[in-house]
C-alpha cells in the first residue's frame, strides 16, 4: 500500500488551504494523482505546467505529503500525460472527495434590490480570484461582511487602478444584502456623492440628503480621492461618517493612494480613515493573472489552455481590467474567426497590446518614473551617492529594469552610472527581499510596477 494512500485527501485540503480555492483548484486539482510504492506521480499535461509546479508548487506538496504521511517521506514524481478535465463547477473546491462541503465564507446573490443599493450583482466574493496581491484585503472584507459596523469601522481598502477594489467592496454589499435584505445599503462613486452634494445645495435640501446617508446601514463609497478640493462634500461626508459611526453602522471606502497620501482631502477626514483597518490591494502575481483569466473564461463558457492563459497573462501585466480586456479580444477573435483559442490566435489577436506594450518601457523611462515617484534627481539613477534615500530608490529602478526590460545585468549596471554586474544583482535580490517582509516597500514597487506597464 502506498505511504500516502489514506492521506492524500489531507494534503489536498492543506494545499488547499494554503493556496487558496482558485490557485488550488486550477493548479493541483487538475492533476491525475498515480499512488505508488514510495510515493505518488503527479501528471500535468505539458512541459510548461511541468515547470510551473515544479518551481512553485513542488516544494509545498512535498512538505504537505511528509506532514500527512507516515513512515518515510514520499516521494513526489512530475511527469506529462493525460490530465483531469477541470471541474465545471467554480464552487467545486472542497480537496478531500467524499467530505462535506464546509460552511461557506461566501454566498451567491440572487435577485436582489439592486437599484436601491446601486450594486452589480456579479461582483460577489465568489466571482472574486485570491492571490497574495489581495488575500488580506478579501479575509478583511468577509470579516466586515459577516459583523458590519462592528468588526473594522471604516474599512478602507486602496490600490492602483482596475486591481479589484469596487469588485471587493461590492462583494461585502452584496453579501450583507444576501444575508440581510431589509438591511439600507448604498453603494455610490465618489463622484456621483459630490453631484448629490451640489444637487442638495442648489434645491436647498440638505435635511432630506443627510437623513438619507445618515439613516443607512451600509455605505460603500468608491475612489473617495475625487473629494479632493471639494470642501463641501468633505463637510457632508464628515457629518455622515461621524453619525453611522456612532450608530455603529459600516462605512467601506476606497481610494487609489493611502488615506495620508491623499493631499487635499482634511485632516479630520483622513485621521477619522485610520479608525478602522487599512488594507491594500497589489497588482496580481503572475499565477493570479492565470487564475483570473481562468475563471473570467470560465464563466463564459470558454476553456482556455493554460498555454494561453500563460501567454496572456505574462504580456498583459499593468491590471485586471486590462486582462479582462486582452481576455475579451481573445475570445472575440475566436468566435469571428470561428477558430479555437490557440497561443497563435491569442498572438494574432493581442498583436496591438503587444507592440504598444513591448514599446514602452526602457530604463529612461523607469529611471525617470521611480525618480519622479521619491522625489529625487534623475542624475542620482548614476551617481555615486549610497545614502539610503538615494540608495534605495535606485535598487528598486534596477529591479524594475530586470523585471519590466530584456536587459542583461551588465547593461543594467552599465546604464546605473557604470555598476557592476554583482551590483545589480545584490540590488535585484535585496528588493526582493524587502517586498517579502516590507509592506511598504512591497506596495511602493506595486505602484510603480503599474505605473510603468499601463
Ligand atoms: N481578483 C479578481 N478576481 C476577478 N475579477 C477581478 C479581480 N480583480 C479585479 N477584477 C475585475 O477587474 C475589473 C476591474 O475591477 P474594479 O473595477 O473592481 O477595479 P478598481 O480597483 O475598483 O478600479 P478603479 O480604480 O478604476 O476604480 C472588474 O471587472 C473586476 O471584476
Amino acid at each position: 500500500m502506498s505511504v500516502l494512500e489514506n492521506c492524500w485527501p489531507h494534503c489536498l485540503t492543506e494545499l488547499e488551504r494554503r493556496l487558496g480555492a482558485d490557485q488550488f483548484r486550477i493548479w493541483i486539482k487538475p492533476l491525475t494523482v498515480e499512488m505508488t510504492d514510495e510515493g505518488l506521480n503527479l501528471i500535468v499535461p505539458n512541459q510548461i505546467f511541468l515547470q510551473f509546479i515544479r518551481d512553485r508548487y513542488l516544494g509545498m506538496i512535498e512538505e504537505a505529503a511528509s506532514t500527512f504521511a507516515t513512515g518515510d517521506a514520499p516521494v513526489i514524481a512530475l511527469r506529462v500525460g493525460a490530465m483531469q478535465r477541470p471541474a465545471a463547477a467554480p464552487q467545486a473546491s472542497n480537496a478531500a472527495e467524499g467530505k462535506p462541503a464546509p460552511a461557506k465564507a461566501v454566498i451567491s446573490v440572487s435577485a436582489a434590490n439592486h437599484e436601491t443599493t446601486r450594486l452589480n450583482p456579479n461582483f460577489t466574493f465568489e466571482t472574486l480570484v485570491t492571490g497574495k496581491a489581495n488575500q488580506l484585503a478579501r479575509a478583511a472584507a468577509i470579516q466586515v461582511a459577516e459583523n458590519p459596523g462592528v468588526s473594522y469601522n471604516p474599512l478602507f481598502v486602496y490600490g492602483g487602478v482596475g486591481l479589484g477594489k469596487t469588485h471587493l467592496i461590492q462583494s461585502i454589499g452584496n453579501y450583507v444584502h444576501q444575508r440581510n435584505p431589509g438591511a439600507k445599503i448604498r453603494y455610490i462613486h465618489a463622484e456621483k456623492y459630490v453631484q448629490d452634494v451640489v444637487r442638495a445645495y442648489q434645491h436647498k435640501a440638505f435635511d432630506e440628503f443627510k437623513r438619507y446617508y445618515h439613516s443607512l446601514d451600509l455605505l460603500l463609497i468608491d475612489d473617495i480621492q475625487f473629494f479632493v478640493g471639494k470642501d463641501k462634500t468633505q463637510e457632508e461626508f464628515f457629518y455622515a461618517f461621524n453619525a453611522l459611526v456612532e450608530a455603529h453602522k459600516q462605512i467601506i471606502i476606497t481610494s487609489d493612494r493611502y488615506p495620508k497620501e491623499i493631499d487635499g482631502l482634511q485632516e479630520r477626514l483622513t485621521s477619522r480613515f485610520s479608525w478602522g483597518l487599512t488594507v491594500a490591494i497589489e497588482p496580481p502575481e503572475l499565477e493570479m493573472r492565470v487564475a483570473i483569466l481562468m475563471k473570467k473564461a470560465e464563466r463564459e463558457n470558454f476553456k482556455l489552455d493554460a498555454n494561453v492563459a500563460f501567454f496572456v497573462a505574462k504580456h498583459i501585466r499593468s491590471n485586471v481590467r486590462e486582462l479582462e480586456g486582452a481576455l475579451k479580444r481573445v475570445l472575440a477573435y475566436s468566435r469571428f474567426t470561428n477558430q479555437p483559442i490557440t497561443l497563435d490566435a491569442a498572438k494574432e489577436a493581442l498583436k496591438d497590446i503587444l507592440a504598444s506594450g513591448s514599446r514602452q518601457v526602457s530604463v529612461e523611462n523607469i529611471q525617470k518614473t521611480v525618480a519622479d515617484f521619491y522625489k529625487i534627481k534623475i542624475a542620482d539613477m548614476h551617481s555615486k551617492k549610497r545614502t539610503r534615500d538615494i540608495a534605495r530608490p535606485r535598487q528598486i529602478a534596477m529591479a524594475l529594469t530586470k523585471e519590466l526590460t530584456q536587459m542583461s545585468l551588465p547593461a543594467i549596471g552599465e546604464a546605473f552610472g557604470g555598476r557592476d554586474h554583482t551590483t545589480v544583482l545584490h540590488a535585484c535580490r535585496t528588493i526582493e527581499e524587502m517586498r517579502g517582509s516590507d509592506s511598504e516597500i512591497a506596495h511602493q514597487y506595486g505602484v510603480l510596477l503599474q505605473m510603468l506597464r499601463s
